[in-house]
């Protein structure tokens, strides 16, 4: 350990970097990027980078902070208080960010050098965008770091970059990366047998005892019982660096990747001896061994009288592959026998993402135990190390946080998956310049969404490798790790009546046919995306290079998807919405549909006042189902459906939204409509109280929001139920947003007594506010709040929300889902503890077929009454 300087101007308690985040709460300022979070008793300067400096390569695992943004309206305050929720200390440094993953081939290690000096992660401060540096390297600045390379290259270190290295044990680092990753990743581990990949759910408490075989170029096999309690059981030296070594000497390839593509294209059987060869084409089915079973890895060789050149450097590879996993594979679970252990965990970089190598390891296990241990792979395989070296950071906190607080998103920009292409870039025009050479280049990033099948390794892996699959990846798309978004404040949805079981999506595109019907869906409204970006944006040149570069980006992402749609998890059609979203917001476009938006919302508050007089001339029973039909039909605004958009051009807002309320017949394609209605007003036998707390989440801007959610609203409020208003933090196509539904509810007010008075009582209403504050609140009053959802995109996951929202439904005990988004692509299937409404229209004929046996345009209306 680094002993505290005594020099140093600034007096630090230790030399250690510390990221504690301990009490964290967030500042909700939501419509940054992320929103950023309060540290109350982070006090240091931290250190954002780890690495582990192996035979092979070098892995870094470093996070980048956002810049200080502390804007807190007063309608936020005194919602928190109202909620409950902490209030933050301003005074405090406030923090958000990422952890990013990146690797380098040690011989490199002078690029990896420029690489951390040109972002200045050993200083502690700097991030990709430039934001925030401590300009100064204190004399006892440290980074952790395990592998043999933190002795070797400490002193290189040192002198390049003026910071020591402490080093961290390598096993302790290996366990301490692995257990953290299947606690607190999404989709981390995963079977891989017969060309196919399964997600497996780690359940936390039955997690130990399980072994832990890490190949790098050399192998580990560690027992794990426990946070930190595990044991080096065994090891082999014939590991990736012999696969690579002798490959290298055999193949004369250049790179690893080489050898491993070679492997894709090769045939074994030249090479190895089989059980055929040796029995005269026979099985030896007496011990169970078939005629196709290698007997003799490279055995053929010897009768061949044939000299190195003579054999194809792909079955030199293949066989050599198949040779050394298999190896593997076999000791890996003679280890697990030794010590009953059913799990085994793969790791090192060794494995790639390679379908063949997991198949044949994954056979080797599963044939000597006869089904019984199961081969795991890790999705960030090689970087376990680095995360071990990086949660050391003492006191950070990072190892106590959990699956909800961590957001997983798509690796953007040139770096697609970690390897760097030239000089890192160092901010967005740099990027887009980037993805400008990509398009002079005409390079595989414009290819279109490829729609060869996908490549599997066929039997058991034992055969070649099918010939039907395209090239493997160049090294840096395979790296199947996504950004990891830290928000510690993130929290599970408290009504999910299950949160283990709750699947958000509704539809997974694990199957090819799916998601290229949905990458195609998404290719198509590409051009008019990016025309509305533009012009959101003034139209400018530099929007317009934007917006190519963000096309091209996007287009890019879509097509590695579709190559290997499991890359970062098990893909749902929400991952898709949410990338597209994401993607623009990276390429900085701040709100595409701002004037589409604006335009909408006052086309429909002109006719607020004539539709609120329409309902309140019904009695209860009618108005109760315009309302509805009214929130149904005005679902019909929605910018993201292809078949919308088209409409759009045939009439004016006001026209089309008659026209589809006029289209609403019932039944409904799901109709529970009654069942809501007694419910709300009761039987003849029985009248039940109304609802105490009701949260909408609202869908789209316009039409949708102001003629259907608002009045259904109106309607519970009069009630006597309060009202939660739930909304996007950031922005997604046309829908609203929370930061702008005060303003909205506010023209409403003006139309609308119920409104206005339940908007001052929530605190919605800035003016009013001020007198309220004073004045006793009267109890009888429902208020009418917002709150954000903590997300940016159509669809909600329900795990990762706002601590806003969490807090807010503590005392709800009524919940509607509006809109395809929130209640059909995600959330149909989902169960509440309390009662539930979904409703929404179906704008997408094939989510009408596949989910109601419908068609485009039908409504669902969906009412399950609380689980409890
Ligand atoms: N781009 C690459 N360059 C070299 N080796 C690679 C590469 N990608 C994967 N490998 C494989 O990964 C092994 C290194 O795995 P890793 O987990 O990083 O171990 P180490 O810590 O020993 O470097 C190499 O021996 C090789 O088999
Ligand atoms: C993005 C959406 C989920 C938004 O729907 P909403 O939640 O606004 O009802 C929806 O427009 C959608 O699924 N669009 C893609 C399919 C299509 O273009 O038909
Ligand atoms: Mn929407």
């Amino acid at each position: 350990m680094a002993t505290p300087s005594v020099t140093s101007p600034i007096s630090r308690s230790s030399s250690r970097p510390q990221l504690d985040l301990s009490g964290a709460a967030i500042q909700g300022n939501f419509e940054e990027r992320d929103p950023t979070i309060i540290l109350p008793n982070q006090s240091d300067d931290i250190f954002h980078l780890s690495l582990d400096i192996g035979g092979s390569l070098i892995k870094l695992v470093y996070f980048s902070r956002h810049e200080d943004c502390s804007v807190d309206d007063k309608r936020k305050r005194s919602l928190k208080q109202r909620l409950g929720v902490l209030n933050g200390n301003r005074s405090y440094p406030i923090l958000g960010g990422r952890l990013h993953f990146v690797k380098f081939e040690t011989t490199k290690i002078n690029d990896c050098l420029d690489f951390i000096n040109s972002k200045q992660l050993h200083r502690g401060g700097i991030d990709s965008r430039g934001w925030r540096a401590n300009t100064s390297v204190n004399d006892d600045a440290i980074i952790k770091a395990t592998g043999g390379g933190a002795y070797k290259f400490a002193d290189l270190f040192k002198e390049r970059l003026g910071v020591g290295i402490e080093k961290e044990d390598e096993m302790n680092c290996l366990v301490a990366g692995a257990n953290f990753l299947l606690k607190a990743i999404r989709h981390e581990a995963f079977t891989h047998m017969e060309g196919r990949k399964e997600f497996v759910q780690i359940d936390q408490n039955d997690l130990f005892p399980y072994l832990l075989v890490n190949i790098g170029s050399g192998v580990s096999m560690i027992k794990v019982d426990g946070e930190g309690k595990f044991q080096r059981v065994s090891g082999t030296n014939v590991g990736g660096g012999t696969y690579w070594g002798l490959g290298k000497l055999l193949t004369k390839c250049k790179s690893f990747d080489e050898l491993l593509e070679l492997s894709q294209r090769g045939d074994n059987k030249v090479v190895d001896m089989l059980v055929g060869d040796i029995y005269g084409g026979m099985d030896y089915s007496k011990i169970g061994l078939s005629a196709s079973i290698i007997a003799s890895s490279f055995g053929k060789v010897i009768s061949g009288n044939k000299e190195l050149e003579d054999y194809s450097p792909e079955d030199i590879s293949l066989s050599l592959l198949r040779m050394i996993s298999y190896n593997i594979g076999q000791i890996s679970y003679l280890n697990a026998l030794r010590f009953g252990l059913k799990r085994i965990f793969f790791g090192g970089f060794f494995i790639r993402g390679h379908a063949y190598t997991m198949d044949t390891i994954s056979f080797a296990v599963h044939f000597w135990s006869k089904g019984e241990a199961q081969a795991m792979f890790l999705r960030h395989e090689g970087f376990l190390g680095a995360l071990g070296a990086f949660m050391s950071y003492e006191k950070h906190g990072l190892d106590d946080l959990m699956a909800h607080q961590l957001v997983e998103r798509f690796p953007m920009g040139p770096y697609v998956g970690g390897k760097i292409h030239g000089p890192p870039l160092g901010d967005l025009s740099e990027k887009i310049s980037w993805m400008e050479k990509f398009v002079q280049k005409g390079t595989e990033i414009l290819a279109p969404v490829p729609l060869a099948p996908l490549i599997t390794t066929g039997l058991g892996g034992f055969d070649s490798p099918s010939s039907r699959g395209g090239t493997l990846h160049s090294d840096d798309a395979t790296l199947n790790v996504g950004v990891l978004h830290l928000v510690p404040t993130l929290e599970v949805f408290p009504l999910l009546a299950d949160p283990k079981t709750y699947e958000p999506n509704t539809i997974y595109v694990s199957d090819h046919s799916e998601l290229e019907c949905w990458l195609t869906v998404l290719s198509e409204h590409l051009p008019d995306l990016v025309d509305k970006a533009v012009a959101s944006e003034g139209g400018t040149e530099d929007a317009k290079r934007r917006g190519d570069a963000f096309a091209h980006a996007f287009s890019a992402l879509m097509a590695r998807l579709m190559e290997e749609p499991a890359a970062y998890g098990k893909l749902g059609l929400a991952n898709l919405l949410e990338l597209r979203e994401e993607c623009l917001r990276e390429f900085q476009f701040v709100d595409a549909y701002r004037t589409i938006k604006q335009r909408e919302n006052e086309a429909s508050l002109a006719v607020l006042t004539d539709l609120l007089i329409e309902l309140d001339s019904m009695d209860e029973e009618s108005r109760l189902l315009t309302l509805i039909e009214g929130v149904l039909a005005a679902n019909i605004f929605d910018w993201g459906s292809r078949a919308c958009v088209d409409l759009y051009h045939k009439g004016t807002i006001i026209e089309i939204y008659r026209m589809s309320r006029k289209k609403m017949q019932r039944p409904w394609r799901v109709d529970d409509f009654d069942t809501f209605k007694e419910r709300m007003q009761g039987s003849a036998e029985k009248k039940l109280p109304p609802h105490k707390r009701a949260l909408l989440f609202v869908d789209n801007s316009g039409a949708d929001v102001i003629l259907g959610m608002l009045p259904l609203a109106r309607e519970l409020l009069r009630r006597g139920t309060e009202v939660v208003l739930v909304a996007n933090s950031l922005p997604a196509l046309n829908d609203v947003m929370a930061m702008e539904l005060p303003e909205i509810v506010a023209e409403a007010a003006k139309h609308c007594d119920v409104i206005r008075k339940a908007a001052e009582a929530g605190g919605l209403l800035m003016d009013a506010m001020i007198n309220i504050q004073d004045a006793p609140k009267k109890a009888s009053l429902a208020s009418l709040m917002v709150v954000e959802n903590g997300c940016g995109s159509p669809c909600i996951d329900l795990r990762q929300v706002s601590s806003e929202l969490a807090a807010a439904a503590k005392g709800a005990d009524l919940i509607i889902l509006e809109g395809m988004g929130r209640a059909l692509h995600t959330n149909f299937n989902a169960r509440f503890k309390c009662d539930t409404l979904k409703l929404a229209m179906v704008k997408n004929q094939r989510l009408a077929e596949k989910l109601v046996n419908g068609n485009i345009y039908d409504c669902v209306c969906r009412y399950e009454s609380g689980a409890g």
